[in-house]
């Protein structure tokens, strides 16, 4: 595969003909799927095939659509949306009628202006569990860790803020460009009338040909309020002995998974730090080639996910205690989200740093690692700071607001 092949494919032959701010700026809710990356940014409109649900493994049922929509007209179609988080669970991927690509959305000028001030919106806000009965969760799983039953499990919660007013998605989602416009954006249909947004920091799998990538996460602290704060939470982060086996785990667990499809791999031998607007982590970015030309990016994340910065390790194990300690569905948090074409390249990232919007409702998500060290108060804390991507795109961040959490 060349280069130019991966940079324009056949179906996006107006790859540089837009702004990455216009395609920002025409998503409309509901019709469209927007996606952007560190590579490039997607809008696409309607749907020509949607993935049907099935009892096959889902690579092969997007294989499979993306062969019935290939034409003289779309020789190489793409197939862009959300995966949720239990793989058995239906899909809301589709083969859209209409493509456009365009370059990052960091590498336009323009985007500094998208979404710069948020409206302060009126909402209540309702965690779930609160805040002290998430911290007994931890707490439970911890114990559970320290008797040697798993090694990591990631405990999460969600806040439902809710409105007075229909929540305006176009307005969210730039609101979530302008303060990270390098990170993975995404609004995308989750369900009737139901819209996944959020701004993931994380990469679960990119494959270009043959070369394969992943960004790696795990290990977090939230970004200072002054910059020698900033500084003290960064450094905290990278010498603490806990973050670093919570990562760890994550970078060996993914090793293992890709090890038997790589003819080369390569891990740095030490994590460094990446950082959103609202948190610090400790990332491994991962590089490799495939064994062979058959593997889609699709069949890789399938083979990685869950991983342990979603899930746990051992995966049974972990998702056992999950079943047990998290009193909700899941549903698309903690899934993926991304594209992929019929030659098998595509992006596939975390829906981490989300929410699935209906109406006057947001369901924003948010989950720790917890390891056999985590102390309860502190993961507790970490989840209300990656809160606070989605609150701040909200406009419900604000401090008198975030009180109320
Ligand atoms: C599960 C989430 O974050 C994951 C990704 C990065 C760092 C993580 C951590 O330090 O716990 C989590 O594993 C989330 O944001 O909901």
């Amino acid at each position: 595969m060349t280069a130019s092949r991966f940079l324009a494919p056949p179906t996006a032959p107006s790859f540089a003909a837009h702004r990455p701010t216009a395609l920002l700026h025409a998503y409309r809710p509901r019709a469209d799927r927007f996606f952007a990356s560190p590579t490039r940014t997607l809008l696409a409109r309607g749907v020509r095939h949607a993935v049907p649900h099935g009892s096959q493994p889902l690579s092969e049922r997007v294989r499979a659509t993306l062969d019935r929509a290939r034409s003289p007209a779309t020789p190489v179609p793409v197939v862009v949306g959300a995966i949720p988080f239990d793989l058995a669970a239906p899909c809301a991927l589709v083969v859209p009628r209409a493509l456009h690509w365009a370059p990052a959305l960091a590498s336009d000028p323009l985007i500094g202006q998208s979404g710069r001030s948020p409206v302060q919106g009126r909402y209540r806000l309702r965690p779930h569990p609160a805040p002290h009965e998430y911290a007994a969760r931890v707490s439970a799983a911890v114990g559970r860790l320290r008797s040697g039953e798993l090694d990591k499990v990631v405990l999460s919660r969600v806040l439902d803020v809710v409105g007075v007013q229909e929540i305006r998605l176009p307005g969210v989602l730039r609101r979530l460009a302008g303060r990270d416009p390098a990170g993975y954006l995404f609004a995308v249909p989750s369900g009737r009338d139901r819209t996944l947004v959020g701004a993931s920091p994380e990469l679960l799998v990119a494959r270009r040909g043959r070369h394969l990538t992943t960004t790696l996460l795990a290990g977090s602290r939230p970004r200072g309020r002054t910059p020698a704060e900033d500084a003290r939470h960064s450094k905290a982060l990278r010498s603490s002995d806990k973050d670093r086996h919570e990562h760890a785990i994550l970078v060996d667990a993914v090793l293992a998974a890709l090890a038997p499809q790589c003819a080369q791999l390569h891990a740095p031998s030490t994590p460094t730090l990446l950082h959103t607007a609202t948190m610090w982590h400790l990332a491994t970015p991962l590089t490799g080639i495939l064994a062979t030309d058959g593997t889609t990016a699709l069949d890789l994340a399938c083979r990685l996910h869950p991983t342990p910065a979603v899930c746990g390790t051992p995966v049974h194990a972990a998702r056992q205690l999950l079943q047990e300690l998290e009193p909700f569905d899941r549903g698309m948090y903690a899934g993926l989200v991304g594209w992929q074409d019929a030659y098998g390249d595509g992006e596939w990232a975390l829906t981490i740093r989300c929410a699935e919007v209906a109406q006057h409702t947001a369901r924003l998500f948010a989950g720790a690692g917890i390891v056999a060290d985590s102390c309860a108060q502190e993961e507790t804390a970490e989840t209300e700071a990656k809160f606070a991507t989605l609150l701040h795109a909200l406009g419900a961040g604000l401090p008198a607001a975030a009180g109320a959490v």
